[in-house]
C-alpha cells in the first residue's frame, strides 16, 4: 500500500473564495485524495486558512471586526463550503494555530542557527496620511517587471514576480490611496535565499517529471536577474507569528511578526499536527519526518500558477535549511487561471461566481464536474454559463444520468426491482468488456500521473461506451424476440451502473453514492477487470430506480444566472 501526503495550497482568509481557488488547488487535490484512497492508499489530505497578512487586516477592517473574530468566522464559513462541495480533507486547520506559531519560530530559529537569517536595517514605505508603514498589499502601484498597475507591495499579480514594496513605480497606499509616502529606516530579518540557489537548482533539476508550468515559474525566479534573491521574513504588523528565535525572544524584533508567505507553507506541517491533536490520528511525523518513517511518503501540492515561486523557493529553502530530515515535495501540481466570462475572478474586487452562490444554485456535483473536467491545465480556460449549461446538460444529464435512468426503468417493467439471471454475454457484451478494460486503464494511467482533463475525456468515454451499448443492443426490441438475451444485457447494464459509481466517485462523489444506493451495493473496490467487476452484482441481486439523477440547466435559468451574476459583490 502507498503512502500519498497530499495538499491544497491553503485558501486565503480574506473572504469567500470564488470557482477559480476552488478549481486552481482544493478541488484537483480533492480528487486526486479520493482516487488514491478508492485505490486502496493510505492518504493524508490536508488543507488550511492562510489567515495572516495585510489582507486579512483589511477584510477585518472592512467587516467590522476585529481580525482574529473575523478569522475565526470566516474559517467557518469556508469549513462548511468546502464541505458542501465534498472536498475530503482528512483535516481543514488554520495557519493561526499555535501548533503553527510554536513550528514557525522553530524553522526560524534553525534557519538562524544555520546562519541563513541576516538582521537588515531596510527602507520601509511609510504612509503620512495613514501615519503607519505599508506592508505588502497596503501598498499598490505599477510593476517594475511588467508594467501591470495593480501590482501589490508583495507580488504581481500579473507576471508572478515576487516584489519588495520599494519596487513599485507611483505607489499608493491601499488604504487610503494617498501618495503621500515617504521611506523610512526600519530592521528586519532576511532569509538568505540566495546562499541556497545552487541547492535549490539542482533540487528542481532533479525533478524532470514534474509539469513544464511548474519548472518553468521555478527557473525563471531561479535565474532572475542576479539569481534568486534574499527576502524580507519579518513585518510591522499586529497579527500574525510573533518573531522569536524558537522559545526565545528576538532582541530587536519586538512587536514585528513574519511575513505570511513565510509561516503559511508552515501550516501544511503544523496542520498535520492539528489533525494528531484533534484526536484523527496518532502519528504526524510518520507522514512529514523522513527520519521517522516518512522516506516511503509521496508527497504531491496542488496550487495556482502565482503561488509556485513560493512552493519552490522559498519554502523549500525553509526545509532544507533547516537541515532537519522534513519531507519535501515530491510532485507540483500547479495550474493556470480560470477567467470569468471575459475577465478574472477576483476576491478583492468581487468578481465572477463564488463558491456559497455557486452551491446555492446547484449540487455540487454539476460543478465539480464542469470544473475538473475544464481544469486550466495546459493554458488559462473560461468559464461561461453557456459552455456550462451546455457540457453539465450533456455529459451529466444526457449520458450517465439518461442510462441509469433508462435501464433501471426498463428493468423494473419487464423483470422487476432484481437483477435478471437469464441469458449469457454475446459478441456485443464482449467487445464492450474488452472496450471498457482498455479505458480503465487508459483512466488509471491519467490519473495516476494527473492529467485532469485526460483523464476525464475518458471517463466521459467510459459513460458514453455504455451509453452507446445500450442504444445498439437496445433490450426492448430485444426483448420481444430474444427475451432471455435481454436479461443478459440488462443484467450488464445494471453492474455497469455499480461500475459508474465506483469510477465516477473521485469527480462527482454524490451522484456516484446514488448510484451505489441505487444498486443496493456498498462493493467500492476497484475494478481489476472489467469482466469481474460487471459479474459484482449477480442474478437475483435486488435494486431501485433512483430518482432523477441531474435535471437539465434550462435556459430561463442560464439567462437569470447570466445576469445575477454580471456585476460585482460586495
Ligand atoms: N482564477 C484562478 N484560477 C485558478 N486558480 C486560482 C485563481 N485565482 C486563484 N487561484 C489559486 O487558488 C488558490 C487559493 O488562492 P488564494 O486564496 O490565495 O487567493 P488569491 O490567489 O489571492 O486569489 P483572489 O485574490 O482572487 O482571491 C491558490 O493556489 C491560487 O493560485
Ligand atoms: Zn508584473
Amino acid at each position: 500500500m502507498a503512502r500519498h501526503l497530499i495538499t491544497s495550497a491553503i485558501p486565503y482568509i480574506n473572504g469567500i473564495k470564488h470557482l477559480g481557488n476552488l478549481v486552481g488547488s482544493q478541488l484537483p487535490a480533492d480528487l486526486y485524495a479520493r482516487y488514491q484512497r478508492a485505490r486502496g492508499n493510505e492518504v493524508l489530505f490536508l488543507c488550511a486558512t492562510d489567515e495572516h497578512g495585510t489582507p486579512a487586516e483589511l477584510a477585518a477592517a472592512k467587516a467590522g471586526q476585529p481580525v482574529a473574530e473575523f478569522c475565526a468566522d470566516m474559517h467557518a464559513t469556508q469549513a462548511k463550503i468546502a464541505d458542501g462541495f465534498r472536498l475530503s480533507f482528512d483535516h481543514f486547520g488554520r495557519s493561526s494555530s499555535p501548533q503553527n506559531h510554536a513550528l514557525t519560530q522553530h524553522f526560524a530559529g534553525r534557519l538562524a542557527d544555520a546562519g541563513l537569517i541576516e538582521e537588515v536595517s531596510e527602507k520601509q514605505v511609510y504612509s503620512n496620511a495613514d501615519g503607519r508603514f505599508l506592508p505588502d498589499r497596503y501598498i499598490e502601484g505599477t510593476c517594475p517587471n511588467c508594467g501591470y498597475d495593480g501590482a501589490r507591495g508583495d507580488q504581481c499579480e500579473n507576471c508572478t514576480k515576487q516584489l519588495d514594496p520599494t519596487d513599485l513605480i507611483n505607489p499608493r497606499s491601499a488604504i487610503s490611496g494617498s501618495t503621500d509616502l515617504e521611506v523610512r529606516e526600519t530592521k528586519h530579518l532576511y532569509l538568505r535565499q540566495s546562499q541556497m540557489r545552487d541547492q535549490l537548482n539542482a533540487w528542481i533539476d532533479s525533478k524532470s517529471d514534474w509539469p513544464i508550468l511548474t519548472t518553468s515559474i521555478a527557473k525563471k525566479w531561479l535565474n532572475d536577474g542576479d539569481g534568486l534573491q534574499d527576502r524580507g521574513i519579518t513585518r510591522d504588523l499586529a497579527w500574525g507569528v510573533p518573531v522569536k528565535r524558537g522559545a526565545e525572544d528576538w532582541p530587536g524584533m519586538e512587536g514585528k511578526v513574519f511575513y505570511v508567505w513565510f509561516d503559511a507553507p508552515i501550516e501544511y506541517i503544523a496542520c498535520a499536527q492539528e489533525w494528531r491533536d484533534a484526536g484523527k490520528g496518532s502519528d504526524w511525523e510518520r507522514w512529514w519526518r523522513t527520519d521517522k518513517g516518512a522516506d516511503d511518503v509521496r508527497y504531491t501540492q496542488f496550487m495556482g500558477k502565482d503561488n509556485v515561486p513560493f512552493h519552490t523557493l522559498s519554502f523549500p529553502a525553509t526545509i532544507l535549511g533547516s537541515g532537519e530530515d522534513w519531507k519535501l515535495v515530491d510532485y507540483i501540481k500547479s495550474f493556470n487561471y480560470l477567467n470569468y466570462d471575459g475577465g478574472q475572478f477576483s476576491t478583492s474586487k468581487g468578481r465572477g461566481v463564488f463558491q456559497d452562490q455557486a452551491l446555492d444554485i446547484l449540487p455540487a456535483d454539476y460543478w465539480r464536474w464542469w470544473l475538473l473536467s475544464h481544469v486550466p491545465e495546459s493554458s488559462d480556460t473560461e468559464f461561461t454559463w453557456e459552455t456550462f449549461q451546455q457540457d453539465v446538460n450533456k455529459d451529466l444529464a444526457d449520458v450517465l444520468g439518461n442510462f441509469v435512468s433508462r435501464i433501471t426503468k426498463f428493468c423494473r417493467s419487464k423483470f422487476g426491482e432484481e437483477v435478471p439471471s437469464a441469458g449469457t454475454f454475446g459478441p456485443a457484451e464482449e467487445a464492450l468488456i474488452a472496450d471498457l478494460d482498455r479505458r480503465i486503464a487508459a483512466y488509471q494511467s491519467h490519473m495516476d500521473a494527473i492529467e485532469i482533463r485526460k483523464a476525464a475525456g475518458e471517463l466521459r468515454a467510459i459513460w458514453v461506451a455504455g451509453n452507446e451499448y445500450l442504444q445498439s443492443a437496445a433490450p426492448w426490441s430485444t426483448f420481444k424476440t430474444d427475451p432471455d438475451m435481454a436479461a443478459a444485457q440488462v443484467r450488464l447494464g445494471l453492474n455497469l451502473i455499480r461500475l459508474y459509481a465506483v469510477l465516477s466517485a473521485p469527480f462527482i462523489p454524490d451522484a456516484a453514492q446514488t448510484m451505489m444506493t441505487a444498486m443496493q451495493s456498498d462493493d467500492w473496490s476497484w475494478p481489476s477487470d472489467a469482466a469481474t467487476a460487471l459479474a459484482a452484482l449477480p442474478g437475483g441481486h435486488a435494486f431501485t430506480v433512483p430518482d432523477v439523477m441531474f435535471t437539465k440547466i434550462t435556459d430561463d435559468q442560464h439567462a437569470d444566472w447570466q445576469t445575477r451574476f454580471s456585476g460585482t459583490r460586495d
